[in-house]
């Protein structure tokens, strides 16, 4: 049978980057994407703006929506403090079982808890699952559809706080028009746009970052 892509993604991981260097692991996946072949990681370009955010935030709970191979949860979990926790779901099953193995390469796997599931059911059951009481930050970056109805979702679960951060990816391409309209409309957020482009390519991009007022 023929590999998939999050496969090939794995396979470049554990030829080129060394375990428990989640820098090496970064590298080699944009590496494996900017020359063989494209995948729907947050990037290089766009990777650099999460960094800042995380670094600047040194967040203690951290929520990731769409966790795909794992780049984006592998760059998170490097600059959280020692006792911070992240929770990440993934919708796809194989596209989980590989983001365990990448994330497991980085040596990464005592920061992240990875749940497989849609977003819908599990954002409810976050408290009682996980003990979680609010995220310092969530990162959107799951189904486009679903940036807007999830944080309407995370406000009636009580699982914001004031000054919680929501960074959103794509939200020019594919695009999260009706999102957009609502972070930088609501009096419940102060918006700001990090314009940027697509992973790998010349079209434009960015990413919203957007503080919940209470
Ligand atoms: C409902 C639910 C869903 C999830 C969930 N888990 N994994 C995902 C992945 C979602 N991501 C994307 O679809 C995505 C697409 C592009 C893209 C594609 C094709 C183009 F031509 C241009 C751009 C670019 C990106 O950067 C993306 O992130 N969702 C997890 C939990 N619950
Ligand atoms: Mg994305």
């Amino acid at each position: 049978t023929w590999s998939t892509r999050p496969q090939r993604i794995l396979r470049a991981v554990q030829q080129s980057a060394t375990r428990g260097d989640p820098r090496s692991v970064v590298r080699a996946i944009d590496q494996f994407c900017r020359h063989k072949e494209w995948a729907m990681n947050v990037g290089d370009e766009k990777g650099c703006i999460l960094d800042s955010v995380v670094s600047e935030l040194n967040p203690s709970t951290v929520l990731e929506l769409g966790t795909y191979c794992g780049y984006s949860t592998v760059r998170i979990a490097s600059l959280l403090p020692p006792h911070a926790k992240l929770i990440t779901l993934e919708f796809n099953p194989d596209f989980a079982a590989v983001a365990r193995q990448v994330i497991a390469w980085a040596g990464l796997q005592g920061k992240v808890q990875l749940v497989e599931g849609a977003s819908g059911d599990w954002i409810p059951k976050m408290k009682e699952q996980f003990g979680v009481k609010t995220f310092d930050l969530v990162f959107l970056d799951h189904w486009k559809d679903r940036y807007l109805p999830d944080t309407k979702l995370m406000e009636e679960c009580g699982l914001l706080r004031k000054g919680s951060i929501l960074l959103a990816d794509n939200v020019i391409c594919p695009g999260t028009p009706d999102y957009l309209e609502y972070v930088r409309n609501s009096p419940r957020y102060k918006s700001q746009y990090f314009k940027s482009h697509l992973e790998y390519t010349k079209a434009e991009d960015g990413l919203e970052k957007s503080v919940f007022l209470g």
